[in-house]
């Protein structure tokens, strides 16, 4: 089997619901995201995919929707006082984990036509959460 992976980094502030300890406090994270597609054959170029065209649908919509935002999950009690104060972030229907990351990031791809075989989402240089179906 070959595999290719594209790399993404971008930064994000996020909580934790239902969670005790110090990630229910809004804090923030450098991520990086692997994008690994795989195929038993190459193309006639002797690609498993073109980098270029991965970096397209991942990189672009990542970055788009994620990066230098807060990230919530669609409940948080915050949200009403953030609108208040007329501060930007984003919800999400679950908690923003590394998982739930790694999940919508792989649902998007495979949802555009990218035949992504897994997506990790890390969110510090030793905590990773990935996605795969392979
Ligand atoms: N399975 C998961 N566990 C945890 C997640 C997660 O997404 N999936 N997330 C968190 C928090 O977001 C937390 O910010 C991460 O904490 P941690 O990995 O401890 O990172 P630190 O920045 O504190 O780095 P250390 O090097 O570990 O101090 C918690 N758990
Ligand atoms: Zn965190």
């Amino acid at each position: 089997m070959f595999r290719v992976t594209e790399e993404v980094r971008f930064c994000y502030g996020h909580r934790l619901l239902d969670y005790e300890g110090p990630c229910a406090r809004i804090h923030g994270h450098n991520a990086r995201v692997e994008i690994e597609l795989s195929s038993p054959t190459l193309d006639r170029k002797g690609f498993v995919a073109d980098f270029f065209d991965i970096e397209k649908a991942g990189k672009d919509w990542i970055l788009a929707q994620f990066d230098h935002r807060l990230i919530l999950r669609e409940d948080d009690p915050v949200i009403p006082f953030l609108k208040q104060a007329g501060e930007a972030f984003v919800t999400l229907p679950v908690n923003p984990s590394a998982e739930n990351f790694a999940k919508l990031i792989f649902d998007h791809l495979r949802g555009h036509g990218v035949p992504v075989t897994a997506v990790s989402f890390y969110e510090t240089d030793t905590a990773v959460a990935t996605y795969d179906e392979r």
